[in-house]
């Protein structure tokens, strides 16, 4: 597929530097949901994050997308830090070149709306120019296999549908970064991988960076790279299939998940340098403080 949605060119740069994020309960108490992100995402690369429930994947994806900011530390969308930009700038920057679809259709969508009036709402902060040189509605709905429900009310469409219907918003002003949390959760196989095709089709044609948060296996294995989230920092990476483990800014290293269950929390280890690309990690035979 070559037609571009809207011709921008190549996708972002994303970087995170010492990314904390806090929240605060109505009970007052603060919830540390990120706890020092180092993280570096090409332009135009591709990348699912994984981890456990918790860990932090989609307080991240928000801060990607600029609908929060972080409680310290900072976020670059290319040579900008997000931080720094004032409240109509990151509205500009949300609608014109960093798409988030967040977890769940309906909060990316107009419910009483049809699908060509939720094209029609997602290009809106573009300009005339962008407008004219944007894919045609019909041909943009051809692509995610909803012609047929371009005057269909998004109430009345199925779960896949809406899903698609939300993604084609997504893309239709050719976003530079797309993030999308959860795109295929409870979504039949068909429609799952209708999805997925959709999300790399973008890549291939404009060079968008796409991260995507997932739970399912077959989805995360169509990524060249996969971040997976622990604790609320970067546990490990996956390139091409091998997974590493990622040293955090202060020398932590995660244990690998199948590992730090034989060696748990406490353990004492000794790690010695065996030459100059490798450490030796042995475990101590005295018990570790409780
Ligand atoms: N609005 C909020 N108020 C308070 N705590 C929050 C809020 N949103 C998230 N958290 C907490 O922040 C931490 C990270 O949550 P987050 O949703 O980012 O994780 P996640 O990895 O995306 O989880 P899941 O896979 O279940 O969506 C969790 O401890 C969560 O309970």
């Amino acid at each position: 597929m070559t037609t571009a949605v809207v011709e921008r060119p190549g996708g972002l740069r994303v970087r995170c530097e010492g990314v904390v994020h806090l929240y605060r309960t109505f009970e007052g108490h603060d919830v540390v949901a990120l706890q020092g992100v180092d993280l570096t995402i090409a332009a135009g690369e591709r990348v699912a994050f994984l981890g456990p429930s918790g860990s932090g994947k989609s307080t991240l994806l928000t801060l990607l997308g600029g609908i929060q900011k972080p409680s310290a530390g900072r976020i670059f969308l290319g040579d900008e830090e997000v931080s720094r930009m004032g409240e109509r700038y990151l509205a500009r920057v949300r609608a014109r070149r960093v798409s988030t679809m967040l977890q769940g259709s309906t909060r990316n969508l107009l419910a009483y709306a049809t699908a060509r009036q939720n094209i029609a709402f997602a290009r809106l902060a573009l300009s005339a120019d962008e407008r004219r040189a944007a894919l045609p509605e019909a041909e943009l709905l051809g692509r995610v296999g909803l012609e047929q429900q371009a005057d269909q009310v998004v109430s009345t469409m199925s779960g896949g549908q809406r899903q698609r219907l939300a993604l084609a918003c997504a893309v239709s002003t050719g976003p530079q970064l797309l993030l999308a949390d959860e795109p295929t959760s409870q979504l039949s196989h068909e429609d799952r991988d209708h999805v997925i095709a959709l999300i790399h089709s973008l890549g291939d044609d404009l060079g968008t960076t796409v991260v995507v948060v997932t739970h399912q296996p077959e989805v995360a294995a169509t990524f060249p790279r996969t971040v997976t989230m622990k604790g609320g920092r970067v546990g490990s990476e996956g390139r091409d299939g091998a997974e590493y483990v990622v040293i955090g800014a202060e020398g932590v290293v995660h244990l690998p998940t199948h590992l730090a269950e034989q060696w748990p929390p406490g353990t004492l280890v000794r790690i010695e340098p065996e030459d100059a690309s490798r450490l030796v990690v042995s475990r101590s035979e005295q018990e570790g403080p409780a």
